[in-house]
């Protein structure tokens, strides 16, 4: 793995003041950040998020997933501890790049969900290697996490390396009329642990 550290800078946002420290793959040529705040060198577990690119979520205000609402949640939820960690990760359409994402969404806009339109394309459901991450972590000196995700893979991906995942905190925000289905496939058929947002977000809404 030839993921090797970069720069860092401060990176001001409307929840505080984090750290960026930008990364580069030599292998792939993909450029990684990640947003730290307070001492996270420490030895005690560091709240953490691993966060896949998803340009038109995070970017571009998209209402067919819910990766917006999760990367403001989690950088909310670091600012509120004052302390954490999360991983940018430049894994866009769960590995298989925006274009292919788009050819996916057209193929999701005729009725295909989410895994039905990678496979159509030739790709596995879920391409991502979160190998990228051991270094990463390793730089910032982070060997414990509690980790913000409902995606068990990523618990598994860690702990594969060596990151002890010491908690696995749910992070459901989002649902809504658009993401749906999305969300239902990833509990259907990827394993994600999603099952009480869509009673608790549905009985709210
Ligand atoms: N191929 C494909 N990728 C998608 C689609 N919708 C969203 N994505 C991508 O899925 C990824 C979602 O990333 P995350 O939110 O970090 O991961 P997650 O597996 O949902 O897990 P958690 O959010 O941690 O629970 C991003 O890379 C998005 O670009 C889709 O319909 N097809
Ligand atoms: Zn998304």
């Amino acid at each position: 793995m030839s993921v090797v550290f970069v720069a860092s800078s401060l990176l001001p946002t409307p929840f505080g003041v984090f750290t960026m420290h930008g990364f580069l793959d030599e292998q792939t040529g993909k450029e990684h950040v990640a947003l730290t705040m307070g001492t996270v060198d420490d030895d005690a577990p560091v709240l953490g998020r691993l966060h896949s690119e998803c340009l038109t979520g995070d970017a571009l205000f998209s209402m067919r997933c819910d990766c917006g609402y999760q990367l403001e949640a989690a950088l909310q939820a670091i600012a509120a501890e004052g302390r954490g960690v999360l991983l940018y990760l430049r894994q866009e359409g769960r590995g298989i790049g925006l274009l292919n994402k788009i050819r996916a969404y057209a193929l999701q806009d005729e009725g295909a969900d989410t895994v039905e339109a990678n496979e159509r394309l030739g790709f596995a459901p879920d391409m991502r290697d979160y190998a990228i991450c051991k270094p990463m972590l390793a730089h910032l000196g982070i060997a414990e996490v509690e980790l913000m995700t409902n995606n068990p893979r990523k618990v598994k991906a860690l702990e594969g390396f060596g990151i002890r995942v010491a908690k696995r905190k749910a992070l459901q925000i989002g649902l809504n009329p658009h993401n749906r289905k999305y969300l239902e496939t990833k509990a259907g058929k990827l394993g994600h642990l999603l099952g009480e947002i869509h009673q608790g977000e549905a009985e709210q809404s």
